[in-house]
């Protein structure tokens, strides 16, 4: 597979643009001024070259925003490129978000064929194939049902086991991992490791670091759509780790931070670097003083897992923190419930009024420890499922 001098520029005002990441979701709903003016015409990709040899597993880092999504959609024809030429060589087959590929009002069974037929499969070839996507999917129990009725978890082990069963000879995944449960990703990665000792070649899309490093036999970092390294998984993974520390380093510059600068955040540090899933959490937030500014502000404190998702946000406004600027302040944040599972966690800081004055993406991070909140079990498959850990209680005979 080659590609060559490959790129995408959205228009806003046309398609608009998706905020990617928290920060700039909350901007563009207080359509604050800095995130008008930003975005009018943009390259989500521009310039890529890659050449990938068969047999290859690929694995595709990067920051939210950076593009990884729509080099997978244009390789898969997803989406149609602004510029450049992609060389396949083969059929590829492709898991890219949940709920494409399949069609709701057919069963399980009419989209194992529907994909297959679209991928340029013939009817003996899926045939062959058919068995075997069923068992590893687990879902033989509702093949005739339609797949709208599945819950996500079976959709994505249905759709994951078309996609790397079809005999194609490029197979493109994007993020799905994160779906499912702990013994479906393993048994994932497995089978995706089986399809590129095949010679068949592999794209991989994550921010699971690990399931990278299991997975892949090289990897490629974009950073704001351009390809800056390409090389070992090490390698990719490394400048990938060091690009949150310099971005995170750069924010703590007020000067670099979105919003309008009217009043700025000085520090938010929290009580521990590492918490127990069940305690408390505290953090203070420092904000300086502007005399000039009328009228009272409120601040929002967001909990990011590592992917990138906000676990939790707490809006000061919520339960009735309001400050005033004309003197410095030191905001105390405690969060109580959820009981966070365990894992790295980064946190934005916001201070706005009617607009955003600031908006500080990483301001701090902490650790939740591999411990068991719960009194009995401790078996990870007990845990497995959810995003946070809930604080519950049995009754009954
Ligand atoms: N249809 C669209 N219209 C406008 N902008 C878009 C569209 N699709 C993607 N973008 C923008 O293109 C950029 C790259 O997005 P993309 O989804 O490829 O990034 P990504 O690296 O996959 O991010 P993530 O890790 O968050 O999934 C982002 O800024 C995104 O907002």
């Amino acid at each position: 597979m080659s590609v060559r001098g490959l790129g995408k520029t959205y228009r806003i005002g046309s398609a608009g643009h998706r905020p990617t990441t928290a920060v700039e979701a909350i901007m563009a709903r207080l359509r604050s001024p800095w995130a008008k003016s930003r975005f009018t015409e943009f390259d989500a990709l521009d310039g890529v070259d890659l050449d990938v040899p068969w047999g290859e597993a690929l694995g595709i880092v990067g920051r939210n925003g950076a593009g990884k999504s729509t080099l997978l959609k244009l390789l898969t024809r997803v989406t149609a490129p602004t510029r450049g030429r992609i060389e396949l060589h083969g059929r590829m087959g492709s898991l890219l978000e949940v709920g494409t590929g399949f069609s709701g009002e057919l069963t399980g069974r009419e989209n194992i064929y529907l994909n297959g037929a679209i991928l340029g499969m013939t009817r003996k070839e899926i045939r062959s194939s058919f068995d075997e996507i069923v068992d590893f999917s687990g879902v033989a129990k509702f093949l005739d049902t339609p797949v709208k009725r599945y819950s996500s978890g079976m959709y994505v082990r249905l759709a994951f086991s078309v996609a790397a069963h079809l005999r194609t000879e490029i197979l493109a995944i994007d993020e799905v991992l994160a779906v499912g449960d702990a013994e479906f990703q393993r048994k994932s990665l497995a089978k995706m490791r089986d399809v590129a000792k095949d010679g068949r070649t592999v794209l991989y899309v994550s921010h699971l670091v690990q399931t990278v490093t299991a997975l892949c036999t090289s990897a490629v970092y974009l950073d704001r759509g351009r390809l800056t390294y390409a090389g070992s998984v090490d390698g990719a993974l490394d400048v990938y780790r060091r690009s949150f520390e310099q971005f995170a380093m750069e924010q703590q510059d007020p000067e670099r931070r979105p919003g309008t600068g009217t009043l700025r955040a000085s520090s938010l540090i929290p009580a521990s670097d590492v918490f127990d899933p069940a305690e408390s959490k505290r953090f203070v937030l420092g904000v300086g003083s502007n005399p000039d500014l009328v009228g009272s502000y409120f601040v929002s404190i967001h909990v990011n897992d590592a992917s990138g998702a906000v676990v939790a946000q707490c809006d000061s406004r919520a339960v009735g923190g309001w400050y005033e600027a004309s003197k410095e302040q030191e905001i105390q944040l405690t969060l109580r419930a959820p009981w966070l599972k365990p894992g790295r966690y980064t946190v934005d800081a916001f201070v706005c009024q009617t607009g955003v004055l600031d908006a500080w993406e990483g301001a701090s991070a902490f650790e939740v420890l591999p411990a068991t909140p719960y009194p009995e079990m401790t078996l990870d498959e007990a845990t497995a499922q959810g995003v946070v850990l809930a604080d519950y209680d049995y009754e009954g005979r």
